[in-house]
């Protein structure tokens, strides 16, 4: 008998892959795939989530990465139904996970199809690291599992014996009122989900800039439709004989913070532009070209939101930022990084352009702990790979250095990614890209480093940022005391500053003062 693994089993399977490829394992274990399981809407991923299992969660426990949008968007091109036994060979260290799925499916009375579910179970059946730690965190266990599958048997019937899980509709030209009919509704939960995600957008977070983007992707939907045709869509339109209306599934009434409900709808806009480009692929290929574009904005736009609501609570009371550098400091970077971060300094970056590597390691490894003692966050400039050797929270990059998604692959997931930015666009990019904070400068002029008259960006650029961009930004250079309040004026919240603590003879003193203006 063939045992066929559900397309959403399927997709976690593969992504399971390429998270063990993104985090350089060989091979794909049962954490990879637990993070996997809790990627998207699937039975699996509403499991965990009601146990308080999100996947953010996973991937920092397990220092895991995912892969980047695109190479995620591919699997759902995956069409070809895979079989057991082809999954047991391609996965061999899943092995037990798959042949515990498999008893578990098999316990059904409906055809044998391994889903998210199954190899939930699996995972959990199959003894590790993983295992332990999910009982700590959300009680969730084989035995608690059984309990939903167990209530999933009593309503199945008798055990029908077929061998194959895909089953397929063919559209035909006859099926075109149905098909306008899937637009239409896909269509409808597309554009109610944007306005959610809009109004979360504009209200709660009031980020002007990210708001744009999601007119754009509305405004495309008009386009797209256009393409459709208006008066078709109406006409095929029949709610009242729609059999999905009565349906809800339970993680619809589960919202339990802003974030898990802009969250949930950005993935429900996702699928509605999925659907959007299958179906629409049979009326017309300039729509379908339009709603996939939307499909790969609506990732970029989730990563973006998603990253500057977690940015925001990580450097939520961070208003003074420290860049250290070993020559500046009267009595060298060890007295001045811990007067600093004594007196409120939250966040100091290990600045330094003339120490080799070696000496770079040790100094950055005292900055870790001058820094951890104070429960203070560290930041390395330039330099992903030290960041990760030195255990910094994360690195700061330059707009000529390593873009963020080659630094995502060094740093991981968990460390924060600041990237400097000169003028406006540059800060729209790097949202987008995935920064977690922006530098936003050179403010005024500065003996720290050298500039052209035409590089300084002014108080213009910190308005024009504090105007559109919520993910937070830190104002830079040339910044000291008598200047901040013209800062803060334009907008700022928050400030990196060098010279005007490592120059000075009491560091301690100098940061309290900058700090008591930001509660004036
Ligand atoms: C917080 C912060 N903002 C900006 C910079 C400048 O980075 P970069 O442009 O790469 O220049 P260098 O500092 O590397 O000379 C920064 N380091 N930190
Ligand atoms: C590294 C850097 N990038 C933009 S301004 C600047 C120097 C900040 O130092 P200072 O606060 O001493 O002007
Ligand atoms: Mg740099």
């Amino acid at each position: 008998m063939q045992h066929l693994l559900t397309a959403g089993a399927q997709r976690a399977l593969a992504l399971a892959e390429l998270i063990a490829n993104n985090s350089n394992d060989q091979v794909t274990n049962p954490r990879h795939l637990l993070a996997a399981l809790a990627h998207e809407e699937s039975r699996a991923a509403e499991i965990l989530q009601s146990h308080g299992i999100v996947q953010n969660l996973i991937l920092q426990e397990f220092e895991l990465t995912l892969p980047d949008s695109e190479a995620e968007s591919d699997l759902f091109e995956t069409e070809v139904p895979l079989e057991l036994s082809q999954a047991l060979y391609r996965f061999p260290q899943l092995k037990d996970v798959l042949n515990r799925a498999l008893e578990q499916a098999s316990q059904t009375s409906l055809p044998v199809e391994i889903g998210s579910e199954h190899l939930l179970w699996g995972v959990l059946k199959t003894e590790g690291p993983h295992t332990d730690w999910l009982v700590n965190q959300g009680a969730i266990s084989s035995d608690s599992l059984a309990a939903s599958f167990q209530g999933e048997h009593q309503q199945a019937g008798d055990p029908i014996d077929v061998d194959f899980a895909f089953r397929t509709v063919p559209a035909t030209v006859s099926d075109q009122t149905n098909t306008f009919r899937t637009i239409d509704a896909a269509a409808n939960r597309l554009r109610e989900g944007l306005r959610v995600v809009e109004d979360f957008l504009r209200f709660t977070l009031d980020d002007a800039h990210l708001t744009r983007l999601l007119k754009t992707t509305r405004h495309q939907l008009t386009e797209a439709l256009q393409f459709i045709g208006q008066d078709s869509l109406i006409a095929s339109r029949d709610t009242l004989n729609d059999v999905g209306t009565a349906i809800s599934s339970t993680s619809e009434f589960d919202r339990s913070s802003l974030e898990h409900l802009v969250q949930a709808n950005l993935k429900r806009v996702q699928e509605a532009a999925r659907t959007l480009e299958e179906f629409g692929k049979l009326i017309s290929v300039e729509a379908a070209a339009i709603f996939k574009q939307m499909r790969y904005s609506l990732y970029t736009l989730e990563k973006s939101v998603l990253t500057c609501v977690s940015s925001q609570h990580r450097l939520e009371d961070c208003q003074l930022y420290l860049l250290a550098t070993e020559s500046m400091c009267h009595h060298g970077c060890g007295p001045a990084i811990r007067e600093a971060v004594a007196a409120g300094v939250c966040i100091v970056q290990i600045r330094e352009k003339e120490m080799s590597d070696r000496q770079l390691l040790e100094h950055g490894r005292r900055a870790r702990e001058w820094t951890r003692e104070a429960g203070a966050i560290l930041i390395m400039n330039d330099r992903p790979d030290l960041a990760v050797a030195i255990d910094a929270d994360g690195v700061h990059v330059g707009q000529d250095e390593l873009p963020v998604r080659e630094v995502r692959q060094i740093v991981g997931s968990r460390r924060l990614i600041g990237v400097s930015t000169h003028n406006i666009e540059q800060a729209r990019q790097a949202v987008l890209d995935g920064a977690d904070y922006i530098g936003v400068g050179p403010t005024f002029t500065t003996a720290t480093k050298q500039f052209a008259e035409e590089e300084y960006a002014g108080l213009d650029f910190v308005k024009q940022v504090a105007a559109e961009i919520t993910l937070p930004w830190f104002a830079i250079g040339g910044i000291n005391a008598e200047n901040l309040p013209e800062v803060l004026q334009a907008g700022a919240t928050r400030v990196a500053v060098s010279g005007v603590i490592c120059r000075h003879e009491q560091p301690g003193q100098i940061t309290r003062e900058l700090l008591d203006q930001f509660t004036r």
